[in-house]
């Protein structure tokens, strides 16, 4: 499958602190890096999940990408094109073609603005005139599953499924290769978040997007995504296809987050695994294998050295000196 977007090595850094009080607290380096190292490759049509408790770097990925946040090193490359380094206004027809669902449903629609309004903005700030608003508008409503009638209404009159759904068309209207949807089902029950997932993968199928999910909840990125990326500090602690990372998971954060997640399967009497205390700071990352404080399964070594990127399987790589075996899950299923 032909690459759509390849990213290696992306680093991002935030100020942690003004520079006089840097200078006040003899602080030498006044930055946290929110996204280290990280790497991967999406082909047209595939989706990428991302995964990682708050405040891993998951929107911060998202952010780089779209370039709204400068970056600090590595490349990100979108059909060929380098990324890094361009101008907002190189930028401009990027966000064209790749586009992004934000967070909040219903506050991120500009309540003042009607659907119609919502969902042809992109043709106007992207100055695309040649086309018919209103035969747009039943398109495009009619893609996400709305009943043309809601052209008129205004985001408080819509429920948080129906915001979703605009935020979708809107996401949609110019038909870009990369959709980036940042937590698409957060704060939606649990029906409608099946019916927002099940309308993305219908999309993903007839369009042959490519997309990252951004999502704390698992069920999402299994229902969705061909591939997943767990993040922990800022990088990638184990990755690869969705299947294969969630019944042969190496890392023990990634069980941590798998046992957290309702099984799909009411029978399975799974064993959960915690992990200790809190997440570390970004300004004082843990010595040696940065999971080692919370980890179940850590040990003297994990302390002290960092571990190395190693291969489960054909694209899926994880980072722990000690991994879970291959068949580490089904044995707690059967537990
Ligand atoms: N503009 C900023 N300035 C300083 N630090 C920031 C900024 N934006 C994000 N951060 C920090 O970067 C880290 C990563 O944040 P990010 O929002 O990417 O995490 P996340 O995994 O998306 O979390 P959530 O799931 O809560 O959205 C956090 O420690 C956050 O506090």
């Amino acid at each position: 499958m032909s690459t759509l977007l390849e990213v290696e090595h992306l680093k991002v850094r935030f100020r942690s602190m003004g520079a006089l009080r840097a200078l006040m607290r003899r602080v030498k380096d006044p930055y946290i890096d929110a996204v280290c190292d990280v790497s991967f490759r999406i082909g047209r049509g595939e989706t990428l999940g991302l995964v990682g408790e708050s405040g891993s770097g998951k929107s911060t990925i998202a952010r780089a990408l779209m370039g709204l946040i400068p970056s600090h090193g590595g490349s990100m490359r979108f059909d060929g094109t380098e990324l890094r380094g361009l101008s907002q206004r190189a930028y401009k027809p990027v966000r064209r073609d790749m586009a992004m669902m934000f967070q909040d449903p219903v506050g991120s629609l500009s309540p003042r603005l009607t659907v119609r309004s919502l969902i042809t903005e992109p043709f106007r700030i992207h100055g695309v005139r040649d086309r018919d608003m209103d035969a747009e508008t039943r398109r495009l409503l009619e893609m996400v599953g709305l009943p043309a009638g809601f052209a008129q209404r205004f985001p408080h009159q819509l429920s948080g499924g129906q915001a979703r759904r605009v935020g979708v068309a809107r996401a949609l209207a110019l038909d870009p290769r990369l959709v980036i949807a940042d937590e698409p089902t957060a704060g939606l029950d649990v029906s409608i978040q099946g019916e927002v997932m099940n309308l993305l993968a219908e999309l993903q199928d007839r369009l042959g997007i490519g997309m990252v999910v951004i999502t704390h909840n698992l069920n999402v990125v299994r229902h969705i995504s061909d591939q997943m990326a767990v993040m922990y500090l800022g990088r990638f602690v184990e990755q690869g296809p969705t299947e294969e990372v969630f019944h042969r998971p190496r890392h023990p954060y990634t069980e941590v987050l798998l046992s957290a997640n309702p099984e799909p399967d009411p029978d399975a009497k799974l064993h959960r695994v915690e992990a200790r205390g809190d997440i570390p700071s970004l300004a004082h990352r843990p010595t040696g294998c940065e999971f080692h404080t919370r980890c179940p399964r850590a040990r003297d070594y994990c302390r002290e050295v960092a571990p190395a990127l190693s291969s489960a399987a054909p694209d899926h790589t994880y980072t722990c000196h000690f991994p879970l075996e291959a068949d580490a899950k089904e044995r707690r299923l059967e537990a």
